[in-house]
């Protein structure tokens, strides 16, 4: 490559980088006297001032401060249920009350209650023929029971012998625990649960709420006794048709079952987990006493599982029965199933104040700027006339130094020219 052609290419690189770096870009008013991109710009700006007014000002409260509630729950069940089980077991005749259904008694919110029960009483430490529905239980004689063994899913370790099952149909090892085992084979055929009349029990809810920031403190019921709240509390039911006993806090158990959208019973049989949910949404712009909860209820468990369906545990009562002039220690064991209700409070406040209200106008107004990228989209890549509009949207301008050399040189032609002549 000659010298002069490396030359002729660094000057015109210099002067490429020098015209990018030494020029000035500024904005340009261009006064475009058109119907139609007039109307484009007007609706633009209108639908953006309805976002700002009509959605973040005035539906989703942007005039307003806001705060979450702190809450407590607790919870009474009250109600009976009579059971006979004469025949499948030596509890016999019984009614149940809060103590027996409710375990524990006070749960940090949530309470479960029991509606069906496998009963084995007076068990005591003792040997006895294992389950035969257990795995590995079955024998032929002392030496398929190994002394000691335990059955992953067994009552206790095998004593060495093997014997004859509790319904004597079978053959199976012996075990040491807690004798006789449970037994619910008697209780398959069984159609309703034991404490199906649970259907009718009724939960106090109690809620205590506060929203710190605004010093705000409510409870769902009424906060002083006249004889109306008094009378109101004594004989109200939660009926979420009912626009007074709507707000009552006293729930018909099969009310908060059917509202989560499934029959009492089949929740009953197997059990499951149902979320009461407390909802505080109050505007304290106006009247505190009108910020009052509103209730609904939802299974959390599905309740459309084939296998393990439900929900049951087991807990056992002790006691200690003098013979031979030492006490020996038995204890009753239950098999429960029954509903967990889980208490969810959820809630915000509003109360007006200047400051969202200005930050919310504020962004909103800045949003504004977009009518006219997309007014300038339209108008210089749309339109048909868009080749027109570009060449008066942009202008080149020379710097001046150029433009009076310019005039030199123009006036320099003319005066040589008029000379000529
Ligand atoms: N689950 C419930 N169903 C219906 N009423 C209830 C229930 N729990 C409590 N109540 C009633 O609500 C009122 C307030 O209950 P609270 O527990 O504050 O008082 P209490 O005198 O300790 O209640 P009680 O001794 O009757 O259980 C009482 O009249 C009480 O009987």
């Amino acid at each position: 490559m000659s010298e002069s052609r490396i030359s002729l290419d660094l000057r015109s690189v210099c002067s490429c980088v020098a015209s990018t770096l030494f020029e000035y870009y500024t904005p340009r008013i261009v006064h475009i006297k058109s119907k139609k991109v007039g109307f484009i710009n007007r609706f633009l700006q209108l639908v953006i001032l309805s976002y700002i007014i009509g959605y973040v000002i005035v539906y989703k409260k942007g005039y307003q401060e806001f705060d979450t509630c702190q809450s407590a729950i607790t919870t009474k069940l009250k109600g009976v249920v009579f059971s006979n089980l004469s025949h499948l077991s030596d509890i016999g005749v019984r009614t149940w009350d809060v103590a027996d259904y409710v375990i524990p008694p006070q749960e940090i919110g949530a309470t479960f209650v029991m509606t069906n029960v496998i009963p084995t009483l007076n068990q005591t430490q003792s040997t006895c023929p294992e389950d035969p529905t257990i795995d590995g239980s079955f024998c032929i004689d002392d030496s398929s029971c190994p002394q000691g063994k335990i059955l992953d899913k067994g009552n206790g370790p095998f004593t060495g012998k093997c014997v004859n099952s509790a319904n004597e149909k079978s053959h199976v090892c012996e075990i040491y625990g807690w004798c006789l085992v449970e037994d619910d084979s008697r209780y398959k055929n069984m159609t309703d649960p034991v404490l199906f009349g649970s259907h009718n029990f009724t939960m106090f809810i109690k809620n205590n709420i506060e929203f710190p920031k605004f010093g705000v403190r409510r409870r769902n019921l009424p906060d002083v006794a006249t004889n109306e709240s008094t009378a109101f509390i004594n004989n109200c039911t939660y009926n979420a048709t009912d626009p007074q006993a709507k707000y009552c806090p006293f729930f018909r158990l099969d009310t908060i079952v059917q509202g989560a959208g499934y029959p009492y019973s089949a929740v009953a049989v197997e059990g499951g987990v149902i979320e009461v949910v407390i909802n505080w949404d109050c505007n304290l712009d106006f009247s505190v006493d009108d910020c009052l909860p509103e209730y609904s209820f939802k299974r959390l468990d599905r309740g459309d599982y084939s296998i393990s369906r439900g929900f049951n545990f087991r807990y056992a009562d002790y006691y200690a029965v003098k013979e031979n002039d030492t006490f020996k220690q038995y204890r009753n064991l239950y098999k429960a199933t029954g509903i967990i209700f889980v208490i969810n409070v959820q809630g915000k406040a509003g109360k007006f104040s200047i400051i969202p209200l200005l930050l919310n106008f504020g962004s909103g107004l800045a949003l504004l700027a977009l009518t006219t990228v997309i007014c300038d989209l339209i108008v210089l890549y749309v339109l048909k006339a868009k080749k027109y509009y570009r060449e008066h949207k942009y202008l080149l301008v020379e710097s001046q130094e150029s433009f009076q050399e310019f005039r030199y040189v123009s006036h320099r032609r003319n005066h040589r020219q008029s000379l000529t002549v």
